[in-house]
């Protein structure tokens, strides 16, 4: 964001009127979401503390009681300053006492350029805010935009109002929950300084399904991909899920391999697809047309299961989703995931594999995937999806009720499918999340409570429509002569 401000700037944009721009957007949605009331503006020393000055100011012009509180004053010269300069109304002492008695706080203390974690006077004012209505100005103070994470203290915000594009840390928890309703403003930085920027941090979203490749009308269900699944003795129904999901995900053809002890219990629950039992890892191999395999999803941790996906990345032309198991069978040795397509672990099973996450999800999964050539999906309410060149995108749309069991199978499933299907590995990834998601949100509104993996499979062909539907691309139906 410092970057797209200074090359706006240079291309002749003036600091000042973003500033103006970015409190004018702060102001129109005090006055649209909240009831005239005693307001007061907490400003800090930088720009984020210059857009509360501009806000206080028509604020103040709409006809609202407005104080502004300064943590410290602007740097001389700086458009902070002059916005502060601006500002003509009065001024109150900074800490927690007018705080308590505003009926809204307009929090500008810190935004993007939060360098510490907040402490002192500035973190007994924002604690202050706990309970009262507060409008962040680009982020709630505190929360770093990188992360998502809270340094030091960072108060609970009704709403925030963000600039140009949102920041990691709007999507990522605890930010995400932190800043309340998240209202995105243009502040008149032009689109193109985004291609000179070149981000490497997207807010994931269904735009990698409208790549999804089409199969022509003679296509037959090898063109659509074969999946395998390796599957275990035990917990046999995460195999059956993975099936289960890749199938109505669209995938041509799915067989689970499982032991012959699994068959049974795997034949009895449902329709997974096709089952090959005590079939030598070699035969199967030995079919080109398995091409793409999920491994994990009731795999023990163990070193016959390392050695199973070793031996299909060695096999050559081959993908694999590597989950759970086949994740944390490369306990102190990452290496041993190489080749693989794509890792979906947890946290817990990242932290087995390459360390603890340590608050920076974007940051750890990168490594991760720079370590292992793969794409590596960090699973959670905010699953971050890192590809080996530097690209990631954080995940918003999953709601709660993806928190339970079997549900990480479904969509290792989704992923394999679209894998099947011809997309690339970060393509696959993020595009499986978002369905994923998609799905969830969709069984919560026909069943709000009581959700399990299975329902969430029925629900996966209508989001699948829903997103390649949207699809600008797709050409329009001719429609039929009679
Ligand atoms: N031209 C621009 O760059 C624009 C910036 N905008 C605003 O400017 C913000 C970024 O401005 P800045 O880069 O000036 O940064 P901030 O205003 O977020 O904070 C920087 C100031 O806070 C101090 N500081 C940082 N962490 C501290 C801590 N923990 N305790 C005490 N002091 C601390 C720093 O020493 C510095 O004085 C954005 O969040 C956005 O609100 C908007 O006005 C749009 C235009
Ligand atoms: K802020």
């Amino acid at each position: 964001m410092g970057r797209a401000d200074s090359l706006a700037i240079g291309g002749g944009i003036p600091g000042i009127a973003l500033m103006e721009a970015a409190g004018r957007a702060v102001a129109r949605a005090a006055l649209r979401r909240f009831r005239p009331c005693r307001t007061l503006v907490l400003a800090g020393p930088g720009n984020n503390g210059g857009d509360g000055y501009v806000a206080a100011r028509l604020l103040e012009q709409a006809g609202w009681p407005v104080a502004v509180a300064a943590l410290a004053p602007p740097r001389p010269g700086s458009d902070a300053a002059l916005a502060a300069a601006r500002w003509r109304g009065p001024m109150v002492p900074f800490g927690p006492d007018p705080v308590a008695r505003a009926g809204l706080v307009v929090d500008a203390v810190f935004g993007a350029g939060l360098a510490r974690p907040v402490d002192g006077i500035a973190a007994a004012a924002l604690d202050a805010c706990a309970g009262r209505p507060v409008l962040a100005v680009d982020v709630p103070s505190g929360v770093d935009g990188a992360t998502g994470q809270v340094r030091g203290v960072a108060p609970q915000a009704a709403l925030t109002v963000t600039f140009f594009r949102l920041k990691p840390g709007h999507l990522l928890l605890p930010g995400r929950t932190l800043c309340g309703e998240t209202l995105l403003a243009d502040i008149g930085l032009p689109a193109s300084v985004l291609v000179a920027v070149a981000p490497r941090t997207f807010a994931n979203g269904p735009g990698a399904l409208w790549r999804l490749p089409e199969h022509g009308p003679a296509a037959h269900k090898y063109a659509r991909g074969h999946l395998t699944v390796l599957g275990g003795a035990a917990m046999t129904g995460a195999a059956r899920l993975v099936a289960g999901a890749a199938r109505r995900a669209g995938a041509g053809l799915v067989t689970i391999a499982a032991p012959d002890a699994a068959s049974a219990a795997v034949y009895r629950c449902g329709d997974p697809g096709t089952i090959v039992t005590e079939e030598p890892l070699a035969s199967l191999l030995a079919d080109p047309r398995r091409r793409v395999w999920v491994l994990g999803p009731g795999l023990a941790p163990e070193p016959a299961t390392r050695a199973a996906l070793r031996r299909i990345v060695e096999a050559g032309g081959r993908q694999a989703v590597a989950d759970a198991g086949a994740v944390t069978a490369c306990a102190g040795a990452p290496e041993a995931l190489r080749g693989a397509a794509v890792l979906t672990p947890h946290e817990g099973e990242f932290a087995r594999v390459f360390g603890p996450v340590a608050g920076d999800r974007p940051g750890a999964a990168r490594r991760a995937a720079a370590l292992t050539g793969a794409v590596v999906l960090l699973k959670g309410p905010d699953t971050v999806i890192a590809a080996p060149d530097g690209r990631a995108a954080i995940n918003a749309n999953a709601p709660p009720s993806l928190a339970t069991a079997g549900s990480g199978d479904v969509l290792a499933g989704i992923i394999g499918a679209l894998l099947a299907r011809g997309m690339a590995p970060f393509e696959a990834a993020c595009a499986g999340a978002w369905l994923h998601g998609a799905a969830a949100g969709a069984a919560a509104l026909q069943q709000p409570q009581g959700l399990i993996a299975e329902d969430l499979i029925n629900f996966l062909p209508a989001a699948l429509s829903e997103a390649c539907g949207a699809c600008p691309s797709r050409p329009v139906a001719l429609g039929y002569t009679r």
